[in-house]
């Protein structure tokens, strides 16, 4: 049966993939193409409704990407979200410029909404902003429907013409009501049915999976966190046997977690599992390096030559199945049209000469879908609702030079900080904490004593997906426990500072 079918351009946003997810959650079939698509082609596939996605560029300088004006006479209704309300205004005849200081908004940001399709049942009044960019005159026809202190085009729409534009983005959690814009831009807008409900994902992918796979050998990299946890046990759902697990304890882990993840995994699981035990390794390789893209570069490199080395142990294994998911690749600047943010070392982190064929089942999916497949496959709770923990570990939680002593501080930090948290009952609720080492060593007075010893910064964030999030706020009373206890208890540490940075325009790790 054909679906109907709506297209998200691709203007090289970082949300891209989810405003497709909320428009799947929608029971609305979906595929992202890149603005580069002919306009022919567009109209040939019959969608309902196009969304064109915000990006990096400026509309108004020569080379940035823009779609031809017919595709806004060809009746197909349009939503353009940041950079696309920005490109449709320029191609209409509107005016778009750089926006001082001033006038940029990043974040959190009270919007004013008036009367429209768009916006219909909407009750809040904050949205999440991202750019620099703004719009000072809407082209011919068409009318402001929403503005911020800073922003007097927040919103337009072209009625007769079915096209709208927000500055703001609507996709992100942290956009109140954002999932209503997209719905009434689908439901009253496009005028859609909803044809599309996703058949069990589960089911989908282990047909798949034994497809791909067949009887070949497979190895998983495992690092005990949810993606890879998820992806193993499905992968295993498929091949069974012929799947091993290899866990690599790079000395850039928590506290204990290196136990913990074999405890579990040999308790839990009935699958074959391998521990490398190779910190002197990794640490070996990032003496000296500074710098947070050739960490991570290192590191994934690393990673994948101890799986090379633990595949020709077993006899060559085909497949390296690793726990990737959305935002490793948009964030790694693979995402289609999107800007290297980090790369993440299992994307944007490989080595070219791989001696593997990759397979990674969970590379559509945000964390909190991966999160619910984890349920439905019978993980347990705990290891499902662990924070994410990144695979370069404390590699790029130790700011600049990474040595075991620095680490060593790090560890300890982190853990009482983990431990407090889980004592006041917030570990659940947040959605990823943890400790930094930042490069900077300050003086404090101790025991009537000067000491000359390093800063540790907390990070704690709300998020569902880690493509957005907002500070959380930690009861202060919690907080002073906190920084009472690491100042106290942990050597080499003096003082401690709290990140109230919200992404973006931060990231939620430092580096
Ligand atoms: N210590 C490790 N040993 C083996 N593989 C690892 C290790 N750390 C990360 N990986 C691989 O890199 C992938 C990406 O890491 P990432 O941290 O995003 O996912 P995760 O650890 O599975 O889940 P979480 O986000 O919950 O920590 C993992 O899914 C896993 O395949
Ligand atoms: O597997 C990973 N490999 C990496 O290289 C990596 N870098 C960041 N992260 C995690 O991704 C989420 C978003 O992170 P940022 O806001 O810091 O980009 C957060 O949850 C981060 O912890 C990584 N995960
Ligand atoms: N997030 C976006 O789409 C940003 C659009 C544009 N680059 C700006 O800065 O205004
Ligand atoms: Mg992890």
């Amino acid at each position: 049966m054909k679906h109907e079918l709506v297209l998200v351009i691709d203007f090289g946003g970082q949300y891209n993939q989810l405003i497709a997810r909320r428009v799947r959650e929608n029971n609305v079939y979906c595929e992202i193409i890149s603005y580069k698509t002919d306009i022919e082609e567009i109209k040939a596939k019959n969608p309902k409704g196009i969304i064109f996605t915000g990006g990096p560029n400026s509309a108004y300088l020569e080379d940035s990407p823009q779609m031809a004006k017919e595709i806004y006479d060809a009746g197909i209704p349009i939503l353009g979200i940041c950079y696309g309300i920005q490109t449709m205004c320029h191609t209409l005849g509107g005016t778009v410029r750089k926006g001082t200081a001033a006038e940029k908004e990043y974040g959190k940001t009270a919007i004013t909404y008036k009367e429209s399709r768009l916006f219909e049942g909407m009750t809040t009044n904050s949205v999440w902003m991202s750019h620099t960019d703004r719009i000072d005159t809407v082209p011919e026809g068409f009318e402001i429907i929403a503005y911020t202190a800073d922003c007097p085009v927040a919103g337009i729409q072209n009625v007769e013409k079915n096209l709208y534009g927000v500055q703001f983005h609507p996709e992100v959690e942290h956009s109140q009501e954002g999932y209503m814009i997209i719905k009434n831009f689908l439901y009253n807008i496009c005028g859609v049915k909803g044809d599309w409900t996703t058949d069990s994902f589960i089911k989908d992918k282990v047909a798949e999976l034994k497809a791909t796979i067949g009887d070949k050998k497979v190895l998983c990299a495992l690092s005990g966190g949810v993606d890879s946890s998820v992806a193993a046990v499905l992968v295993h759902k498929a091949i069974g046997d012929n799947l091993t697990c290899v866990f690599v304890d790079h000395g850039l882990l928590r506290k204990n977690e290196g136990d913990d993840v074999e405890r579990i995994f040999r308790n839990t699981f009935d699958m074959n599992l391998i521990r490398v035990n190779a910190e002197d390794r990794f640490l070996g390789k990032l003496k000296g390096v500074t710098e947070p893209e050739a960490k991570r570069k290192i590191i994934g490199e690393e990673f994948i030559r101890v799986f090379e080395e633990e595949s020709n142990k077993l006899g060559k294994m085909d497949f390296l199945v690793q726990g990737t998911i959305y935002p490793d690749i948009v964030e790694s600047g693979l995402g289609g049209e999107s800007a290297t943010i980090k790369s993440h070392h299992n994307v944007g982190g490989l080595p070219e000469d791989v001696d593997f064929q990759i397979v990674e089942p969970l590379k559509e999916l945000f964390k909190d879908e991966v999160r619910k497949i984890g349920l439905e496959l019978g993980i347990e709770d705990k290891l499902i609702f662990r924070h994410p923990f990144p695979g370069p570990g404390l590699g790029i939680r130790v700011i600049g030079e990474v040595t075991k002593e620095k680490c060593d501080i790090l560890r300890e930090a982190d853990a009482i900080y983990m431990d407090e948290l889980r004592k006041a009952g917030l570990y659940r609720e947040i959605w990823q904490a943890f400790a930094t080492l930042p490069d900077v060593k300050t003086v404090g007075v101790m025991g009537d004593e000067r000491t000359y010893a390093y800063l540790v910064g907390l990070r704690a964030v709300s998020s569902s997906d880690g493509m957005t999030s907002d500070w959380y706020k930690i009861p202060y009373d919690v907080l002073e426990k906190i920084a009472n206890r690491i100042v106290n208890e942990v050597d080499g540490a003096n003082r401690v500072v709290y990140d109230i940075t919200s992404k973006p325009p931060g990231t939620i790790e430092w580096e």
